[in-house]
């Protein structure tokens, strides 16, 4: 029997309060009050995970690492946390938050080797954020080309990277539904679970990537849709019920 779509709401930070970005870009932000609000809303409706991202230390504008510990700290949910984490001292600030995972995205580009030897460290609590245009990963914010998805992908899997989050930037926040053909894709390319991130709109689109999961879509991150209120959290978890 496949399981469930994994659900993960979206708490995305920049300059202490909640936001969602469309397409990632700074500046296009619609703010949606105190991020501890909503993920301890996100967890009374039921989540069972958390996507928690720093975006000030995404773009390298800051950080708010103090109110994404309290965050992380005050869940009882798992959480996944990106943003910023690049070199040993931010990612042992992550790892202390008591998260379940962290998701790497930049460092994956621009310091491979370190991210090896941090993979063979932590296995499953590190993913890789493949975050793309078209077929050519971002870095730093999503500012910055990074390379070839599959090479990376391919070079990922030999170190024996446990997760990909895959966000297709052109759907990022736009509400016009996921990039299917991609996360088909990536499944064909890697073993490796795919969490699914970027355009969700509706309860179809949850169920369509329903349908991707014995592909290896393991999850999806949901975000403009829930703060739109487009759908209910309950009513997306009752969508992907097995
Ligand atoms: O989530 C976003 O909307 C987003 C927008 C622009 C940049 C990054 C964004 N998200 C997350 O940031 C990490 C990457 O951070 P880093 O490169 O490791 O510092 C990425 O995984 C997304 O989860």
């Amino acid at each position: 029997m496949t399981s469930a779509l994994e659900l993960l709401p979206a708490v995305d930070v920049r300059d202490g309060q909640a936001v969602r970005l469309v397409h990632g870009e700074s500046g296009t932000e619609t703010s949606y009050g105190s991020p501890l609000e909503a993920a301890l809303a996100w967890q009374r409706s039921g989540a069972e995970w958390l996507h928690l991202v720093d975006l000030d230390a995404a773009f390298g504008t800051g950080d708010n690492r103090q109110l994404v510990r309290e965050v992380t700290e005050a869940m009882d949910i798992k959480v996944e946390l990106s943003g910023g984490i690049r070199d040993d001292a931010s990612l042992a600030a992550a790892l202390a938050t008591g998260c379940t995972r962290v998701n790497l995205g930049t460092a994956a580009l621009e310091t491979p080797e370190w991210v090896a030897k941090v993979i063979a460290e932590h296995g499953d609590k590190i993913a890789v954020g493949l975050d793309v245009r078209g077929t050519t990963l971002r870095g730093r914010g999503w500012t910055r080309d990074g390379g070839d998805l599959y090479e990376t992908l391919a070079r990922l899997d030999s170190e024996g990277c446990a997760r990909y989050v895959v966000t297709d930037i052109a759907k990022d926040g736009t509400l016009e539904g996921p990039n299917l053909e991609l996360l088909r894709n990536v499944c064909a390319a890697t073993d490796k679970p795919v969490v699914a991130s970027g355009g969700v709109s509706s309860l179809d689109d949850l169920r369509a990537l329903s349908g991707l999961v014995p592909l290896g879509v393991e999850g999806a991150i949901v975000g403009k849709a829930l703060y739109a209120k487009a759908f209910t959290l309950e009513e997306a978890l009752q969508a992907v019920a097995g």
